[in-house]
């Protein structure tokens, strides 16, 4: 496995249609290392998901990534050599990421012929890979197709297949989010074992900040496309400096009902 961190570089994207294009990301750069959870947070539409998907090279139609490029410790790599192999990926909304007429085996298959596994390892893989997102990986759960599974359940199964091609980086956009109480901590249990046991580098896109405050080592705060704070948790928690990172956490503590001193 590799061992370099994953380093998003001047990232910028901007629309392809219209008159003038509008820069959506504006010169975005993080570092990743392995064995930490990076929270990315901001406001809806700050830029957080294009950032990931600039770098994952899945960005949607009518987007473009004007500049930039990924790293893999000193070497710059093209997205769709990251994508899968080095760098997995989990989003929101777990229903819509799979096809609703195959069943859980089917696509496990599929990624792990994508990942050229060989054949005969393939349910010696799965199973293990079910089994550490708390899955069971009888013959019974392989044949459900999506909609005989509940949210957590596919969510697991996204995770299983994340696992699946041993990639040393994740990326988690919100992962929790659609998710009841008991099963968003049973999901960040889960990230947090992941990054401990396999030294998996975490990039949590989420706009939670008590996910934040549970998982993450460090975070970068994004606004209008830009980041505009990043430092370690304790830090963006204890002493913010940027206004907009002070409005969140304001926010988030009057939500809970919780004094603000700044
Ligand atoms: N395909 C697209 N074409 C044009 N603009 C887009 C497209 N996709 C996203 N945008 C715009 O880019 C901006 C950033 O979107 P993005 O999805 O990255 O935000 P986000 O921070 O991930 O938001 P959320 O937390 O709601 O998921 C938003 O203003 C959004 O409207």
């Amino acid at each position: 496995m590799t061992a370099g961190a994953l380093s998003f570089c001047n990232i910028s994207v901007t629309t392809t249609h219209g008159q003038k294009p509008q820069r959506l990301v504006d010169d975005v750069s993080l570092v990743l290392n392995r064995g930490e959870v990076l929270a990315l947070v901001g406001e809806s539409g700050s830029g957080k998901s294009l950032t990931c998907a600039a770098g994952l090279g899945t960005l949607p139609p009518g987007t473009l990534m004007s500049s930039g490029s990924m790293r893999l410790g000193s070497e710059v790599l093209p997205p769709e050599q990251l994508r899968g192999r080095l760098v997995a990926s989990i989003m929101q909304n777990p229903r819509s990421a799979f096809n609703p007429v195959r069943t859980m085996q089917a696509h496990a298959f599929e990624t792990l012929r994508a990942m050229n596994v060989p054949k005969s390892q393939w349910p010696e893989c799965l199973a293990a890979a079910m089994q550490s997102a708390g899955l069971d990986a009888s013959e019974s759960t392989l044949k459900l197709h999506p909609f005989e599974m509940s949210g957590g359940m596919l969510q697991r199964m996204m995770i299983a297949l994340a696992l699946l091609g041993n990639a040393p980086f994740l990326i988690a956009d919100e992962p929790t989010t659609d998710l009841d109480l008991v099963l968003q901590r049973d999901i960040l249990n889960l990230l947090d074992r992941m990054r401990t046991d396999y030294g998996l580098g975490l990039l949590l896109i989420t706009h939670d900040l008590a996910v934040v405050a549970r998982l993450a080592d460090r975070v970068a705060i994004m606004d209008k496309g830009k980041i505009v704070e990043t430092g370690s948790t304790h830090d963006i928690f204890c002493q913010p400096f940027h206004p907009v990172t002070r409005r969140l956490l304001r926010a988030h503590l009057t939500l809970y009902g919780l004094e603000c001193a700044f």
